[in-house]
């Protein structure tokens, strides 16, 4: 089970003037977030412009070709990612929480030259299966990375690199598609009615968390599973009342949302969720061209760790934070804490188990902010196994379409991203750009 415990965002818990009376703002708000969820499951229903993210975990088949092609290649001991934010996040993120190991996996998201040859001189070729990964198949950074892994298998392999990549497209934009049919490459569709940071469960994730072990078919069944509670009737609907809650808080003056997993193994969650809700809430546009420059900032952080980090600005910094927390109530395994002679000062936790102290670090840190009427809620996780993680990953999914609806935005596109793409190619001095290098030199842009 997902269930939410919003106790701690109620003026019982936290005042009249930080909580909010839930039951009275639901009432309030029903009609616009039914209109919210009309229009997203009008989106999913519509043939000319699905959001194909809803559609995505009905399709099984694509985890089985997934799991096919890891079955067949048997030699495969690492697998290299070559991809950036919707196309390495989520399998990142997954990966981190939930992947066996048996199968090394590497994520190249970035250009730093000294990581990318330092990975390249752990690697046995012979072994290894490179990813790249792109939904637009053309982002510079994946396609750069592309280049140096492409030439190091040919090197390696000769003629053999073809069975060592493997490419994750647009089935047919981008440089990348065209290329994998001339060398005859494994290739997987992204669905072009999925947005990259929506893609984690389409061939982007699965692919990869099919080498890393992943129970691909839970991830999907737990994703079903918040698809259902998205259908449900606002007053049960439980992506519409959390996107409520980081929405009122939102217009109330607290334009920072803070996911905090009490797991390290779910520590690059809040990665993932920093892009999806950032890219889809940030926008200078209302959906009717108004300049509204709207969208709450997400901030990542991982408990009990940073509870010895950051909880000393939400408990005593401005108050213009949400924190939501996200807990196991069960572990699937545990450590007791021995008795140590000469330690007899940490009685306290002799006997006890590690997950009873990761339990009630996390309880006490959510009562620690609403004694100092700091607004915070827990969406608690029965375990972390894949239907779990599948669950929370699209009920997230949902919140940012409902809040980003609620917003009057649109939460699939990303027009900021676009400038700075273009400075890079005419700084690059790529054919076309030269009038933008030229305007760049002007402005002293070198
Ligand atoms: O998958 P790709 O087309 O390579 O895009 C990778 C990422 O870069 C783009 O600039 C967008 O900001 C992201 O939404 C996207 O996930």
């Amino acid at each position: 089970m997902l269930t939410v415990d919003f106790a701690n965002v109620t003026e019982a818990r936290i005042g009249p003037d930080q909580g909010l009376d839930l039951e009275r703002e639901l009432r309030a708000h029903t009609p616009p977030l039914e209109q919210a969820l009309e229009a997203l499951w009008a989106r999913h229903r519509d043939p000319d412009m699905p959001l194909g993210w809803i559609a995505v975990p009905e399709d099984t088949e694509t985890a089985r070709a997934a799991l096919r092609y890891r079955e067949a290649n048997p030699w495969v001991t690492d697998v290299v990612v070559l991809g950036i934010g919707g196309s390495a996040l989520g399998a990142q993120a997954v990966h981190a929480a939930l992947g066996d190991r048996r199968v090394a996996l590497h994520f190249v998201d970035n250009v730093e030259p000294e990581p990318v040859l330092h990975l390249l001189g752990s690697l046995n070729p012979r072994t290894t299966l490179v990813n790249v990964i792109s939904k637009s198949g053309t982002t510079a950074e994946t396609m750069a990375a592309f280049l140096v892994f492409r030439k190091w298998l040919e090197d390696a392999l000769g003629a053999e690199w073809r069975r060592h990549v493997a490419v994750t497209t647009d089935p047919k934009k981008g440089v990348l598609r065209p290329y994998a049919a001339r060398h005859g490459l494994t290739a997987f569709s992204i669905p072009p009615t999925v947005g990259g940071r929506f893609s984690v469960l389409t061939p982007v994730g699965l692919v990869p968390l099919a080498f890393a072990g992943v129970d691909l078919e839970g991830l999907l069944a737990g994703a079903r599973k918040a698809n259902e509670t998205a259908a449900a009737p606002v007053a049960e609907n439980l992506p519409a009342q959390t996107a409520l809650v980081q929405y009122l808080y939102y217009r109330r003056g607290k334009p920072i949302s803070v996911l905090m997993p009490y797991s390290t193994r779910m520590r690059l969650v809040p990665d993932w969720f920093v892009q999806l809700h950032a890219e889809s809430l940030g926008k200078a546009e209302s959906k009717t061209g108004s300049r509204v420059h709207v969208g709450p900032t997400p901030l990542k952080a991982v408990g009990t760790t940073d509870q010895h980090a950051q909880v000393q600005l939400y408990r005593e910094g401005p108050f213009d934070k949400l924190v939501v927390f996200v807990r196991l109530e069960r572990p699937t395994t545990d450590l007791e804490l021995p008795a140590v002679e000469g330690l007899e000062a940490l009685d306290y936790l002799f006997g006890k188990r590690l997950f009873e102290l990761l339990t009630a670090e996390a309880k006490a840190t959510a009562h620690a902010l609403a004694k100092a009427r700091r607004p915070n809620y827990t969406i608690q996780l029965e375990q972390l196994d894949a239907y779990h993680l599948g669950w929370l990953l699209q009920h997230l999914m949902w919140q940012t379409a409902i809040l980003g609806e609620l917003l009057g935005v649109n939460a699939f596109d990303q027009p900021g991203v676009e400038l700075g793409k273009q400075y890079t190619y005419a700084l690059m001095g790529r054919a076309g750009f030269e009038a933008l290098a030229e305007e760049l030199k002007a402005e002293g842009v070198v």
